[in-house]
């Protein structure tokens, strides 16, 4: 027994001497050309840097890490990008080699990444989803042809129920969705000389007796404002899905190794003040007369992503979420229950599938 505990006591001794000399020479000489990034701690790397909103913690280590960082999540090797030019870099330039997907080890046990578009590597059967989806489920043609169908559901859900859920849309699309049209209602509650706008306009452009459709889309541009702008300070998904490096890649002198998990911080990049005038303000009128979109051509606002993997269903959400916060607003009077002044609205939020309202907002709407 004594000769038992010795060797146990040798082998903790060894593997914690091993350890230790580890974490010093990593923190010493980092690995080779990796991003800078903060110090780590032995097994956890720098998990405990992450906190409750990873997002902002992210956000404020790029500040002083720089635009590409690199960090270890316990063993996965993680970078951020957290400027245009780096987004442009991991999501068109190296798209081809960063458009794998780090799946977590509690969804392989799921086997969710042999199945699902979300989680599938570059492949030919994800290149075939895609396909389906690009060629017969999202065209500008099929959406025109079932446009009716969602007007419909929109009338049955404003006027039935407003707390209805879309079932027939795909998980992907669900909370995504609901939660960018939660926030945009909500900024427009915060910031009444929006939601006056905004009503002005459908006013005017559709007149008070009728409908709004989705061909009349393209004639409110400051709804569409009010939308980017949405989009720019809430990305419901403000790291991307984490994508994976299928091969080492340079970028600005570093490399991004074979197998690390890759994050773009949307957030980061959305509330930038180098990039954005007064960037925690909501203000739509940024975007009236600017070309600025979320197509994935322009880094500044990559909400539906970039490259290979941007959202196929981008053009479906565009299209439900300018009709069901045009025809809200159209349909009702809002106000905020009683004692609740726009300024002193909940604004915080809460990381978790998608980046949602950490305190449901509470709106009382009457027919106009
Ligand atoms: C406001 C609404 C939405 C936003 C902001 C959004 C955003 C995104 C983002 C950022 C990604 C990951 C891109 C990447 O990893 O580089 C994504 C992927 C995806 N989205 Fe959306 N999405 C929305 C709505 C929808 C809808 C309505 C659908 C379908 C009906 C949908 C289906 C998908 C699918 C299937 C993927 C995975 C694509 C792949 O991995 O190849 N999304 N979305």
């Amino acid at each position: 027994m004594d000769s038992f505990f010795l060797l146990l006591n040798c082998f903790l001794c060894f593997f914690f001497t091993v350890t230790i000399l580890r974490f010093l020479k990593r923190n010493q000489t980092p690995a080779a050309k990796l991003p800078p990034g903060p110090a780590r701690l032995p097994i956890i790397g720098n998990i405990h840097n992450l906190g409750l909103n990873p997002h902002k913690s992210l956000a404020d280590l790029a500040k002083v890490h720089g635009p590409l960082m690199s960090l270890k999540l316990g063993q996965v090797t993680t970078i951020v990008a957290s400027s245009p030019a780096v987004a442009k870099e991991i999501l068109q330039k190296h798209d081809k080699f960063l458009s794998n997907r780090h799946v977590p080890l509690a969804l392989q046990t799921l086997d969710l990444h042999k199945f699902s578009i979300t989680m599938l590597p570059v492949e030919p059967r994800w290149r075939n989803l895609r396909r389906v989806c690009n060629s017969y489920i999202f065209t500008p043609q099929k959406l025109d042809s079932n446009q009716g169908l969602r007007r419909d559901k929109i009338v049955a859900l404003v006027l039935l129920d407003l707390g209805l859920t879309y079932q027939d849309l795909f998980v992907a699309g669900t909370d995504t969705t609901a939660t960018t049209l939660e926030w945009a209602m909500t900024e427009l509650l915060h910031n009444p000389n929006a939601l006056t706008k905004v009503k002005e306009e459908l006013d005017q452009m559709i007149g008070k007796d009728h409908h709004l459709e989705e061909s009349d889309i393209s004639r409110l541009p400051y709804l569409q404002a009010v939308i980017k702008e949405t989009y720019r300070l809430h990305p419901p998904l403000p790291l991307l899905l984490p994508h994976k490096a299928g091969a080492d890649v340079e970028i600005d002198g570093f490399t991004v190794p074979k197998g690390a998990q890759v994050l773009v911080n949307l957030w980061a990049i959305g509330r930038d003040s180098m990039i954005w005038n007064d960037p925690n303000s909501f203000t739509p009128e940024r975007f009236l007369g600017s070309d600025v979109d979320v197509r994935g051509n322009h880094f500044e606002l990559i909400t539906f992503g970039a490259g290979r993997r941007i959202c196929p269903g981008m053009s479906l959400a565009h299209r439900m979420l300018h009709m069901m916060l045009g025809s809200l607003v159209h349909w009702f009077d809002w106000k905020l229950p009683d004692g609740v002044e726009p300024e002193q609205l909940d604004m915080k939020e809460k990381f978790g599938v998608t980046l949602q309202k950490a305190k449901p907002l509470l709106a009382i709407p009457t027919l106009r």
